[in-house]
């Protein structure tokens, strides 16, 4: 199955440790002008996506003996074992098929010996006939009238990838009103439903397991304050579809199985936008787009599998990942958007790479001695320069950060596009650059300050520069661009957990809390004091008690 290798115990990895001593004391600057061929070595295109990674602390020598680990730790033959549907989520005992999701080719893939490509189209044509037909005005509520609202109540991978690609695709937006419920919070639900109509609105409760505490919830409210607005239960019908992998429980919940969407359970809940799972996406901005976006995917999932590594954009991405994770030891990664419509791509790929990578045993069951997966967080610039970019210019951390922008905007306002570009470029040159003693001493001259003030002010105003980014160029946010762009990010995911040597398709972390949660829910449900916990979860549930 998949290759277990230590990482810390190859020979890529003993040269880098040596290699890390020689290049972490060079700085940016003299890199830059070491090698005048920086930007062409350590820019790569594909498409209409420009992935610049001159600006990160690496020389020729760093990205051979990165390269070298990637070899050494097997992730050829882990990427073949994806894509050929070997078992290699193998804590769940299941493969790793998102990509015969968007497997635009159509060539079999093999799942436990069946090819999955006749269920996957046979979803898609069902995405396909319902989508066209909410849009259209042809299917229609109980009394008659055409949907205008459209809530998608799910959680986790249910949830935030809808969320995110609804929103960074809304230049592509029809006339339908998207909303999405996902916390258990009765705040969630009551909020959307003041403000949709019941005869108008189409309810898609998403869950793959269609079991989570908080989706059941909501979707139960909401069906009972559908029937509460005069419909009857033979209207349901009309007004709920289920996205999900357990047929049994969409139906004892009370929706048609013909109103079902299914997916399978190869596919991962955070890798599940591009199955049944996406029908907010396709109601959202119409199939056509939908399957743009699968085959942006495509096209990244085939420059994933066929590229050499020198080239390949996630694989690339992965590695500067780790060199900065375990010989750099920085923590977290911010990712950057330089786009307002992807406000929520951050927010998305923290479940991506967190649930994915945030775990302490190996694949052989030991406990590991190294850091894996980083602190994924984030928000759009230009918002983020004006509240935590001074962390990023002059803390004590080093934090790796990918900026990502588009060269055309939607929305060519003005010179307002021209102007955030000229940001996205000013942030990376200058976390790169920083500022000197000697820039800031002539900057104060030049301000008419005196020599005493100047001795008081200029070690603040310096900045180490010798920060390293990522620069993500791409024409425009197309459904395409976003499908390569997700698809790139999910690989390089993919390529540190083989690195790491961890299962990056399980996620045991979240049942604990879910387990203690079901244990203290009856507790809350009586009036007396509760005895049974620690003296502080003792103590808090008491107060609530007698606060509530
Ligand atoms: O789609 P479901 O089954 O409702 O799960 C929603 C979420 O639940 C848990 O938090 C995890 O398993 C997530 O990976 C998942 O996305």
């Amino acid at each position: 199955m998949l290759p277990s290798t230590d990482f810390t115990t190859t020979n890529a990895f003993k040269y880098l440790t040596d290699h890390y001593i020689d290049l972490a004391p060079k700085s940016l600057r003299e890199l830059f002008s070491a090698d005048p061929n920086r930007f062409s070595k350590f820019s790569i295109q594909f498409e209409d996506i420009l992935l610049d990674y001159s600006k990160n602390r690496i020389d020729d020598e760093t990205i051979a003996l990165l390269i070298q680990l990637a070899k050494e730790c097997g992730v050829k033959d882990a990427v073949e074992a994806m894509f050929n549907g070997e078992k290699i989520n193998a804590t769940e005992g299941r493969e790793v098929l998102h990509t015969a999701l968007r497997n635009r080719s159509n060539t079999p893939v093999l799942a436990g010996g069946k090819d999955v490509m006749p269920d996957v189209n046979a979803v898609l044509q069902h995405m396909k006939e319902f989508s066209n037909a909410v849009i259209s005005g042809e299917w229609k509520g109980y009394t008659g009238k055409p949907i205008t609202d459209v809530v998608n109540i799910g959680i986790g991978g249910s949830d935030l990838g809808p969320v995110m690609v609804t929103e960074a695709l809304k230049a592509y937006k029809n006339h339908l009103n998207l909303h999405f419920v996902s916390n258990v919070d009765g705040t969630h639900i009551a909020e959307t439903l003041k403000t949709v109509n019941p005869e108008t609105t189409l309810f898609l409760i998403a869950s793959k397991t269609f079991t989570t505490q908080e989706t059941m919830a909501n979707a139960h409210t909401a069906r009972n304050w559908f029937l509460e607005s005069g419909a009857v239960e033979a209207d349901v019908a009309k007004h709920f579809a289920a996205l999900s992998t357990n047929a049994e429980a969409v139906s004892k919940f009370g929706i048609d199985t013909a109103n079902m969407f299914g997916f399978w359970d190869w596919v991962g809940g955070r890798y599940s936008l591009w199955s049944a799972i996406g029908l907010s996406i396709a109601l959202s901005i119409g199939f056509d787009n939908f399957e743009e976006l699968l085959g942006g995917a495509h096209a990244m999932d085939n420059h994933f599998r066929n590229t050499e590594f020198e080239q390949n954009i996630p694989v690339i991405l992965a590695l500067i990942g780790i060199w900065y994770n375990n010989f750099f030891e920085s923590e977290t990664e911010a990712i950057l958007p330089y786009d307002q419509y992807m406000h929520r791509f951050a927010a998305y790929f923290q479940q991506g790479d967190m649930e994915s990578n945030g775990k302490y045993v190996d694949r052989n069951g030991k406990v590991v001695d190294y850091s894996t997966g980083p602190v994924i967080w984030g928000e759009p610039g230009t918002n983020g320069q004006h509240a935590f970019y001074q962390l990023i210019h002059q803390g004590t951390k080093l934090i790796p950060c990918d900026f990502i922008a588009p060269a055309q905007t939607h929305n060519p306002v003005g010179e307002h596009h021209t102007l955030l570009l000229s940001n996205f470029f000013a942030q990376t040159e200058a976390l790169m650059n920083g500022k000197t003693e000697e820039e800031v001493v002539a900057e104060l001259k030049a301000q008419g300050k005196t020599d005493d003030e100047i001795k008081i002010l200029a070690p603040f105003k310096v900045f180490e520069g010798n920060r390293p980014t990522n620069s993500i160029l791409v024409k425009k946010i197309t459904p395409h661009t976003l499908g390569a762009l997700i698809a790139m990010y999910e690989h390089k995911i993919f390529v540190q957990g083989i690195i790491w040597n961890i299962y990056s398709f399980d996620q045991w972390g979240v049942e604990l809390g879910k387990q203690l949660a079901g244990k203290i829910l009856p507790e809350l449900r009586t009036a007396e004091d509760v005895t049974t916990h620690d003296a502080s979860t003792n103590g808090l549930i008491n107060q609530y008690k007698a606060w509530r």
